[in-house]
């Protein structure tokens, strides 16, 4: 068993938290979809195909894949994981008092594995047990609302949590349908016996910052987005916690359009190598960042500047490549879409991309990148590749 500990996006990959979709899935309907943040209705047979695939080209590179279900199962037999479960997931202002101990009573009640399913995958009111007396608040509900709602996004693992060096930031999750995420991944740290010794570097009670929006660009020098998630109350906290721990000595935080195509930084940048990314062709000349460093207590800022510039300069290379995907502005924006530019790094110059994109993938070859193609057709659906589907737990260091 590795240790955690993550100071770069491409050292080679040891450990990485994955979770493999279910029936929180199957809770996705046309109405609603938009609101728990997917864009079609997955065929989770498929999604769940698909995933195993690519759990296996991790383990294939020799990546221990960790599945956040048997984590989350494992943490809960604590029983003080298991109070602080029901307390996140039942809320009673929205289930009325009567509701709501019938609910903590029969969480209470069910086996580990049972109660890790109603964490991930919700509940509906048809669902609830039967309980004495009438409640107002059971007979008004349709018998399909979620009494504790479902977590389709939890597949997306690389936002609720990020490793930087050997501690974890539990992220504060910006839209309503993920905010519950960050309760279950606090949970897991706090009490599965693999992480007990693991300190932690940010609070889920802080302003927003999701993982996305997070790259350890090269040890000491973080990358944080801040746009439709991440604001930029979220990218100074985690600036200053970072650098009052000593995790960093420069943030970059750099502005990205506010729009669900481009929702975290790692949307449309990459690392694909030590000293390379990929990146979508439409902002290569045009994303800025500010620079912050410590200074005396305080953070010094500066900028912005060409983004490309300061990653460069904080790094203390001469250039950040940026792989010419030389594509033409539609085939880039439909690529982009479709997470072309969101890879998954298992070692330098080697990442996991979804095949769809064909030319994307082409060009990053003609440069020398290995790539492993994934199928995600299904698991798409919520707008999300290989990067968004994994939290690096373990990787190497990079030597020089
Ligand atoms: N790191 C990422 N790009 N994650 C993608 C998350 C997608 C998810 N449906 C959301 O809207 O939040």
């Amino acid at each position: 068993m590795t240790e955690p500990h993550a100071q770069s996006e491409v050292g080679p990959l040891h450990a990485a938290l994955l979770h493999r979709p279910g029936t929180e899935l199957k809770r996705l309907t046309p109405r609603n979809s938009d609101q728990l943040l997917f864009d079609a209705i997955p065929w989770v047979d498929r999604a769940q195909e698909e995933h195993d695939a690519f759990a296996e080209v991790l383990r294939n590179r020799g990546v221990e894949v960790l599945l956040l279900r048997d984590l989350l199962n494992e943490a809960l037999h604590d029983t003080r994981a298991r109070a602080a479960a029901a307390l996140a997931s039942v809320d009673e202002l929205k289930l009325g008092e009567d509701i709501a101990d019938t609910l903590r009573s029969h969480l209470s009640s069910v086996d580990n594995a049972a109660l890790a399913q109603i964490l991930i995958a919700g509940m509906t009111f048809e669902e609830l047990p039967a309980a004495e007396g009438q409640s107002l608040v059971r007979r008004m509900h349709h018998p399909h609302d979620f009494a504790i709602d479902p977590l389709p996004n939890l597949l997306f693992t690389r936002d609720s949590s990020v490793w930087i060096r050997d501690r974890v930031a539990i992220a504060a999750l910006a839209m309503p349908a993920r905010r519950r995420e960050s309760a279950l991944t606090d949970l897991i740290y706090a009490y599965h016996p693999r992480f007990s010794h693991s300190a932690r570097a940010y609070g889920a009670h802080s302003a927003p910052v999701e993982g996305g929006d997070v790259l350890l660009l090269a040890p000491g020098v973080v990358a944080i987005g801040v746009g439709e998630r991440t604001t930029p109350a979220g990218a100074e906290s985690l600036a200053r916690s970072m650098f009052a721990d000593d995790l960093a000595h420069t943030v970059l935080a750099v502005p990205i359009e506010q729009a669900r195509a481009s929702m975290h930084l790692d949307t449309v940048c990459t690392m694909v190598d030590r000293d390379a990314v990929v990146m979508y062709p439409a902002i290569q000349h045009s994303l800025e960042a500010f620079t912050l460093r410590p200074l005396d207590g305080e953070l010094k800022v500066s900028g912005p500047t060409p983004f490309l510039t300061a990653a460069a300069e904080a790094m203390e290379i001469d250039h950040l490549r940026v792989i010419d995907t030389g594509l033409d502005p539609v085939t880039a924006e439909r690529e982009q879409w479709e997470d072309g530019n969101n890879t998954l790094a298992v070692a330098p110059g080697v990442v996991v991309a979804y095949e769809r994109n064909a030319e994307t993938n082409a060009r990053l070859e003609e440069a020398g990148i290995e790539v492993l193609r994934i199928s995600g057709s299904e698991l798409g659906s919520g707008r999300g590749g290989p990067r968004c589907m994994s939290c690096p737990i373990t990787r190497a260091p990079l030597h020089p």
